[in-house]
């Protein structure tokens, strides 16, 4: 495999309504590799995530994708190699789960052809197949998001970018799709809150705090003891894919102890 990145973040920045939630962020995405992105609620993961998917322009730094500058694609050339599975969804009037697929390949130039096929596959990987052609609205949370993961698995970019991917899945469907994408030998950055998962999943984690990056690496060499507990406020361990508590929560005005 190559060490080359396949998408590279240089020195970025990103302001919301004139704050700043990324500040000077650079990180290298390696071609076929699971990056995970943590941090605990408005580490800034999700604005970085926007940056992918071309929802929000930076202030300052870039994106390149195979060396190339996002700027230098055009919208939908930069769909078709990034794809995104984002948190919250479109409007679903009218639409069926074999609309919300179609619409994704219909965007990527698929012909009309091999549109029906790729649609009924997606569906079928995420279990939707019997409830292909009914409404949209009618579905549960979690069948929603297998739906959204239907989308993007049958346009199948280069990089999937993935915003808290396991939202509203079971267990089985949380395993189930990650799996797949991994199958699949994509490339992939992936925001969690399940450090369990992450670790299962990803060969490098990215820790973001305050919009800053404040570690990387292998889950188990990022995910100790003492940064569980500086960073998520939590005394645990990481044992394999699982987490092990070791004490209560923490609150904010608890003195950080040495962990043994
Ligand atoms: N449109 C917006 N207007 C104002 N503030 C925003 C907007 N979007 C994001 N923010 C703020 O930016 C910060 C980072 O938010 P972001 O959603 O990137 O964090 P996150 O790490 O994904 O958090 P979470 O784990 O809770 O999803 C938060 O403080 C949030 O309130």
């Amino acid at each position: 495999m190559s060490d080359e990145p396949i998408l590279e973040i240089c020195d970025l920045s990103v302001d919301v309504g004139g704050q700043p939630y990324v500040r000077d962020l650079s990180l290298r995405v390696k071609r076929g590799q699971f990056h995970g992105l943590l941090g605990p609620n408005g580490a800034g993961k999700t604005t970085l995530l926007r940056v992918l998917y071309r929802a929000l322009r930076p202030q300052a730094g870039e994106v390149r994708l195979h060396g190339r500058a996002q700027s230098e694609y055009s919208p939908i050339e930069w769909s078709r190699h990034v794809g995104a599975l984002v948190q919250g969804g479109g409007l679903l009037a009218g639409l069926t789960p074999a609309d919300i697929v179609e619409i994704g390949l219909t965007m990527r130039d698929i012909p009309c052809e091999k549109r029906r096929e790729a649609t009924q596959d997606a569906l079928q990987l995420v279990g939707l197949q019997d409830k292909a052609n009914q409404d949209a609205e009618s579905l549960s949370g979690g069948e929603l998001q297998r739906c959204y993961f239907a989308q993007l698995l049958a346009c199948d970019p280069e990089v999937y970018v993935l915003d808290e991917p396991t939202n509203h899945l079971d267990l089985h469907y949380q395993l189930r799709l990650l799996d797949e994408v991994r199958r699949r030998g994509r490339t992939a950055i992936v925001s969690f809150h399940d450090l369990g998962l992450a670790a299962r999943y990803c060969d490098t984690v990215h820790l973001m705090q305050e919009g800053r990056l404040v570690a990387e690496g292998m889950p188990e060499d990022v995910l100790t003891r003492e940064v569980l507990y500086h960073h998520y406020r939590v005394d645990g361990v990481l044992e394999g894919h699982s987490l092990k508590l070791e004490g209560p929560v923490l609150d904010r005005t608890s003195p950080l102890q040495a962990a043994e």
